[in-house]
């Protein structure tokens, strides 16, 4: 059974999650949440692959026994291995979030050869064991990258279906953009995150809205331009390195909210509302075909599509279109980093 078929019946079979880095920080935020059914939906039976190195294979082991005395109705078994092959096999969901986290005063740049060669032969195992319809979505730093280098080696595997996170920089910008309005969360609409999951993201509210006493509003008429070019902007691109300032870790529980909301409307679809994920670009607004860049996004039928139409908008952000073309070059240059490493294959 596919898990797009498993999603939408009531009884159905289990699904296989794979979670790589399954016992560090965000996979421990994580594995209860998918255990109890949050990841893919309440009738989803789920089977938990758990993938760690050798030294963190015990410890990995100490949360799969929390997971039992959980007693999770949904929860059908749980493998801990340090075997990709093992780990990765019959899979349809694929967390990869094993990786190493960015630490004080170092930049994603740092981590791209260290982490590549994580990805590569993770690609690989991916390519050869999991289900047909895998569903891959990179945590692990740099997200972007480390996904197309899992994808390069994964030839057998439709390149849709690797994708990076940039669902915690969304819900950071809806945050800010809520707090600053003085609305609710659910009543932003339309923010995109641009490009890489990186200082040089574009959080764009050209598009955005806010529902005030009953109305949709642009967003741009309810805040001052200061306010974004000043604050917005970079609070949300550089919020990674400000959790890592004030909490001495990188952000963990709310990186797990994100990745589950990733996969959630993925499998489940958006219902026509837009989020933002990086997927791979097949060119759309001037994104070179094969990035893995985010995009304003919708999910239907268990596919993400592109949004189109909705350019930033210049006239109301002057600059936008520099700061898309920023991020992009950064994510241009890390794949020819990559490149050049080998590391595409
Ligand atoms: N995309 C995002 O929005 C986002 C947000 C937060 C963190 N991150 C990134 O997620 C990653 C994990 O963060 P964390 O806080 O959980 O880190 P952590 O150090 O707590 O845990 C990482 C785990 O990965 C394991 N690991 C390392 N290499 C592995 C491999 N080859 N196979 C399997 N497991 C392996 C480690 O043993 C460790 O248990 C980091 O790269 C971090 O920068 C991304
Ligand atoms: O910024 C980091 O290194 C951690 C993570 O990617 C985050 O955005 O919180």
């Amino acid at each position: 059974m596919t898990l797009t078929d498993a999603a939408t019946r009531s009884s159905a079979s289990p699904v296989t999650v794979t979670v790589t880095g399954a016992a560090g920080n965000i996979g421990y935020a994580l594995l209860c949440r998918i255990a109890s059914g949050q990841l893919l939906g309440p009738d989803v039976p789920v089977r938990l692959n758990l993938l760690e190195i050798p030294d963190a294979v015990r410890a990995a082991e100490g949360t799969a026994m929390e997971l039992a005395d959980s007693a999770f109705p949904l929860l059908d078994s749980v493998t801990v291995t340090d075997r990709a092959e093992r780990a990765f096999d019959g899979a349809g969901v694929a967390l990869l979030v094993g990786a190493r986290p960015r630490g004080k005063g170092m930049e994603r740049a740092d981590l791209l050869e260290a982490n590549g060669r994580i990805f590569g032969p993770q690609g690989r195992a991916i390519n050869d064991h999991a289900a047909d319809d895998i569903r891959v979505l990179v945590v692990g730093n740099p997200a972007n990258t480390n996904a197309l280098i899992a994808s390069a080696h994964a030839p057998d595997v439709p390149a849709e279906r690797f994708t990076a996170m940039t669902r915690l920089d969304h819900n950071r910008a809806v945050s800010q953009l809520a707090a600053h309005t003085g609305a609710a969360v659910r009543d932003i609409e339309g923010i995109t995150i641009w490009g890489n999951h990186s200082a040089t993201q574009f959080p764009d509210l050209t598009h955005a809205t806010v529902t005030v006493d009953g109305s949709s509003r642009p967003a741009l008429e309810l805040v001052e331009r200061a306010w974004v070019d000043e604050e917005f902007i970079p609070r949300v691109a550089k919020r990674g390195a400000e959790i890592i300032e004030v909490r001495g870790a990188s952000s963990a529980a709310s990186a797990a909210s994100a990745a589950i909301d990733h996969v959630y409307d993925w499998v489940n679809g958006t219902q026509g509302r837009r989020t933002s994920a990086a997927i791979v670009s097949d060119g759309s607004y001037g994104v070179p075909e094969g990035l893995i860049s985010s995009f304003p996004v919708v999910s239907e039928g268990g596919a993400w599509q592109i949004v189109p139409g909705l350019e930033p908008d210049e006239s109301l952000l002057p600059g936008a279109g520099e700061r898309l073309a920023t991020t992009v070059a950064e994510l241009e240059s890390e794949r020819d980093a990559v490149r050049s490493l080998g590391l595409l294959g």
